[in-house]
């Protein structure tokens, strides 16, 4: 992300007609006089431009590009231009008639792209500061792309200050815009006008401008790195004897399956698997095949691109072991459950909707697969549930589950019980020190709940232990070795926590590709009746109860109930019911929030008077053991307008032993 602005970046137009002297000073004896204050930025440039021989007459940049050219520049630049459209447009409109324009350039100083004020943009094409020109300091002296560009931060350059004779009535401010995923310099931001236009603010502009193309070249970026995994994540699952290793398509790695580094390691190749590694050979071309020669180690037919729909997303590269010959690229055999088999993890997950099974199923695959997995879900749902499936069915089953929950902790004392400490760090800290939970699940699978809610230094702490394998404790100096797989949960939309920067975006790309969403109960009503047995018969064993009988009345009920604290809360209504109930529970043995009045959904005043009424009927009605005309009598209405009321409460006649009604 670009730099906040430094001192001394800004031009002072006061100073200009002393700057001109100066220049010509320096012109003559390649030194500045003493008298006058040219800004280091500006000095240092001249200097340059004087040892490049840039020539001080020059009254425009060279000549540009042809629109052949151009268009051949701006489709390798695709996705800056792509992510900066919308900045262009709206600058376009903003910059109407006040005499500025803003250009986008290469990472070389060309410009790609101009909007802004048109009166402005004609006179800016007679120095050719225009799509296709070079701004490159060398070829066009002290200007703001090209300092920019050099210096690596925001610079506003005034009148005077360029070096060029011919620009020297523009007055420019330029930032660069770095590659999120790396840092690196993509381009440069430039606003500019006739030096009359001057303002302090135009850098500002500048700079915000860079940041939203930055935070929009972030999104992009995140969202094709979902798909590049969404679509490979079958084969990384796979329990194959192969080192996968997928790269996005600029050769950056984002993933390793379990037998990467083995992989790696049995051919004696040295490439480090961390968030940065970068095979520059794998970054794809136009026309999505690798735009480098491959590196001696690396035969062609160990890539597999990954496309969708025609378009090539990223390159999977197969490391066969070397015990066994090279399975054919074009016959991948993932691992495939049997439909409806339920791996053992899973077994004490209930539950047959659609959106249930799609989730397990996706829990079941990346179970396999030595990922880091998200879990998305409301409070109760079964996230830890869920987490312990994907454990006892992982690799990692016959290493220890360790669960924290990130956000009941306060961060001092998250931190301690994350990464533990030494002793002695800390008043209160326990001889010897404490192992944190990040080292008690060595081995197996830690279970971070509530990961949305982890501080952000904490979160670049838990970042290097996943990426590195290694800890320190507080108040220790030398790193532990860890080895875990890692699955969180959150309730949170964690892109949004990443687009407010309140989660880190390289975390969020380690943990949350292969997210599962666990829906919520009212998702899924048609598994309350399988919840609600499997429910009544483990708690009916644990407390030594009979297994009682539920009314379909208090299931419906059940069903209609939207469940907030999802199946927890399911599991305590049921749990009370049992316990304060008989063999048979019916509606009335429903909590308060589940009766009637809260499933009747018209709420409010009118619906409790309706439930009122419903409810004096309904025991009028069982009183006179279904003798409708008794009971009609007993209310005080017809008979006719009884018959009314019992159809509109959903009651019919039909009496239960007891003379009991039912719904409809
Ligand atoms: N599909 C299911 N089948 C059986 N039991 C379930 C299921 N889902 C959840 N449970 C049970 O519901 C209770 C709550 O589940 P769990 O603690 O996993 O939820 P959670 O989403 O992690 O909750 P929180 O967000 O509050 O931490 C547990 O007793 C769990 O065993």
């Amino acid at each position: 992300m670009s730099s906040l602005i430094p001192k001394g970046v800004f031009s002072c137009p006061e100073d200009d007609q002393r700057i001109r002297a100066a220049w010509q000073h320096f012109l003559r004896s390649a030194d500045l006089p003493g008298d006058v204050a040219v800004r280091p930025p500006v000095d240092q440039s001249w200097r340059r431009c004087l040892d490049s021989r840039v020539d001080p007459g020059l009254r425009q940049a060279p000549e540009p590009l042809t629109e052949a050219q151009l268009q051949a520049l701006r489709d390798r630049y695709r996705r800056l231009l792509d992510a900066s459209a919308p900045v262009m447009a709206m600058a376009h409109e903003l910059m109407a008639q006040t005499g500025n324009i803003m250009l986008l350039a290469d990472s070389e100083g060309m410009v790609i792209e101009a909007g802004g004020d048109y009166a402005a943009r004609d006179r800016a094409e007679r120095i050719h500061l225009m799509p296709g020109s070079p701004w490159d300091e060398r070829l066009c002296g002290t200007n703001a792309i090209g300092t920019a560009l050099l210096l690596g931060q925001p610079v506003q350059i005034h009148a005077a200050e360029h070096f060029c004779e011919g620009i020297k009535h523009w007055t420019c401010s330029a930032t660069v815009i770095r590659d999120p995923r790396d840092g690196h310099v993509l381009g440069a931001l430039d606003v500019s006008g006739e030096s009359r236009s001057f303002s302090r603010h135009s850098l500002a502009l500048a700079v915000t401008t860079a940041q939203r193309i930055e935070s929009a070249l972030a999104r992009h970026e995140m969202a094709s790195r979902y798909r590049l995994l969404e679509l490979s994540v079958e084969q990384l699952a796979a329990q194959r004897d192969e080192g996968l290793l997928l790269f996005d398509p600029h050769g950056f790695l984002v993933r390793s399956n379990l037998h990467g580094p083995a992989a790696l390691a049995a051919r004696g190749i040295d490439l480090e698997l961390r968030g940065n590694t970068r095979l520059p050979a794998l970054a794809l071309g136009l026309e999505g095949r690798p735009s480098g020669p491959l590196p001696g180690w690396l035969p062609v037919d160990w890539l597999q691109p990954v496309q969708s729909r025609g378009e090539v997303l990223g390159t999977l590269l197969r490391i066969p072991l070397p015990s066994r010959p090279a399975r054919s690229l074009a016959a991948p055999h993932p691992r495939k459950s049997v439909p409806g088999e339920r791996e053992a993890g899973f077994a004490r997950l209930v539950g047959n909707s659609a959106a249930m099974a799609a989730a397990l199923r996706k829990a079941q695959q990346l179970a396999g697969c030595n990922v880091p997995v998200l879990l998305h879900g409301e409070t109760g749902v079964g996230k830890e549930a869920f987490a312990q499936g994907i454990h006892y069915s992982g690799v990692g089953r016959e290493g220890p589950f360790v669960a924290i929950n990130c956000g009941s902790l306060s961060r001092e004392l998250l931190a301690s019980e994350l990464f533990g400490y030494a002793e002695g760090a800390f008043t209160g800290a326990r001889r010897g020190g404490m192992k944190g939970k990040i080292e008690a699940a060595h081995g197996g699978t830690l279970f971070l709940d509530e990961i949305g809610e982890m501080p952000l230094d904490l979160q670049s702490h838990l970042l290097r232990a996943l990426e590195e394998g290694e800890i320190y404790r507080l108040g220790e100096c030398a790193p532990r070795r860890v080895e875990f797989r890692l699955v969180a949960a959150t309730h949170r939309d964690l892109r949004e926590e990443v687009a407010q920067r309140r989660f880190r975006q390289d975390l969020f790309y380690r943990v949350a590709v292969t997210s599962i969403r666990i829906p919520p109960l009212r998702e899924r009503r048609d598994d309350i009746p399988l919840l609600a047995g499997h429910i009544l018969r483990r708690q009916a064993e644990r407390h030594g109860r009979a297994l009682p009988e539920l009314d379909p009345e208090a299931l419906q009920a059940l069903m209609a109930h939207d469940w907030p604290g999802n199946v927890r809360e399911l599991h305590n209504v049921l749990e009370g019911m049992l316990l304060l109930g008989g063999c048979r529970l019916s509606r009335d043995d429903l909590p308060d929030e589940l009766r009637p009045s809260a499933w009747a959904e018209t709420g409010g005043v009118e619906g409790q008077l309706e439930e009122a009424e419903r409810e004096v009927i309904r025991q009028a009605v069982e009183r006179s053991r279904v003798n409708l005309t008794q009971a009609a009598r007993a209310l005080g209405i017809a008979k006719s307008t009884l018959y009314l009321r019992l159809r509109k409460y959903g009651m019919f006649r039909t009496a239960e032993a007891g003379g009991r009604l039912r719904l409809d």
